[in-house]
């Protein structure tokens, strides 16, 4: 490639990064949500540009572990006690599954939180890694670790949307992607709610109508995705009272 074409490409990186950066601080939520009285978990949604295009990194959890084994997530975990703000925890974690140092991730915002089947508080944090970062994957939490386009998650080639009764009964739909690695010739299925925070990621960084139906206002980003937390919220605390 001349000089002036990888020039061209490189600038072509650090405006898209730099516009993305200007969405993603646009949603930030911070702490609006980190008082609710649930337990608390964090996962980092790492952010990559790799041949030029955003990416997401991923991971495949390993088959021993208690919970969700297999499913492929997003690094992350439960709060520790010493974890000062989910910002902390997402790095610890990060740092123990796939040894991603802290200090090498440019932490951008957090997002709206989901809730998840054990009714803990699941904040997004959204941070851009190196381009160069090899993950160490630990065998005793990941058994694989693989980077897809951010982009696959407006436009995917493989889709399907499922209902779905949360744990508190309530409806929504769960998007599920099948994501095909054709260096690597392994496919990798994104589906609850880590395709959950990697859709609303995408349409904040995209700000595009994606191939299938998503029950967000697209005008109105960020209130609709807190309405659809509240929502979810709300049927958490009624479950939890029914069941006193
Ligand atoms: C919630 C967690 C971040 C906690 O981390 P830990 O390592 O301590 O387990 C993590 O379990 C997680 O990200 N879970 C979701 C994984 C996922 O998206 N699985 C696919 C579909 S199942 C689903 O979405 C139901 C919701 C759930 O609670 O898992
Ligand atoms: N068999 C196993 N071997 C190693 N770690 C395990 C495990 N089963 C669960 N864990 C880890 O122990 C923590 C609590 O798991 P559980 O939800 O099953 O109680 C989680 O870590 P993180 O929250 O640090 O990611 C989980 O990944
Ligand atoms: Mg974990």
């Amino acid at each position: 490639m001349a000089a002036a074409e990888r020039e061209a490409e490189a600038k072509g990186r650090e405006c898209s990064k730099e516009e993305a950066r200007r969405r993603l601080r646009e949603l930030d939520v911070a702490d609006k949500f980190s008082r609710l009285p649930l337990p608390k978990a964090s996962v980092l949604l790492p952010l990559v540009v790799r041949a030029g295009r955003l990416c997401l990194l991923l991971t495949l959890r390993a088959p021993q572990l208690r919970r969700s084994p297999g499913e492929v997530c997003f690094p992350g975990g439960k709060s520790e006690e010493n974890d000062k703000d989910e910002i902390d925890t997402a790095l610890r974690e990060a740092k123990e599954e796939v040894g991603l140092p802290p200090e090498k991730v440019e932490v951008i915002c957090r997002l709206v939180p989901g809730i998840d089947k054990m009714n803990h508080l699941v904040t997004p944090v959204v941070g851009f890694i190196e381009d160069t970062f090899q993950a160490t994957p630990n065998p005793d939490e990941v058994s694989d670790v693989f980077v897809m386009p951010l982009e696959y998650f407006i436009r995917p080639l493989n889709y399907m949307a499922l209902p779905y009764k949360t744990s508190s009964g309530y409806l929504t739909w769960m998007h599920c992607f099948t994501y095909h690695d054709h260096e690597r010739n392994k496919s990798f299925k994104i589906w609850g709610l880590t395709a959950h925070f990697a859709v609303f990621l995408a349409l904040v960084v995209f700000r595009t109508k994606p191939t299938f139906e998503v029950d967000y206002d697209l005008d109105n980003l960020i209130s609709s995705a807190e309405s659809k937390f509240m929502n979810l919220y709300a049927s958490v605390n009624e479950k939890k009272k029914s069941n006193l």
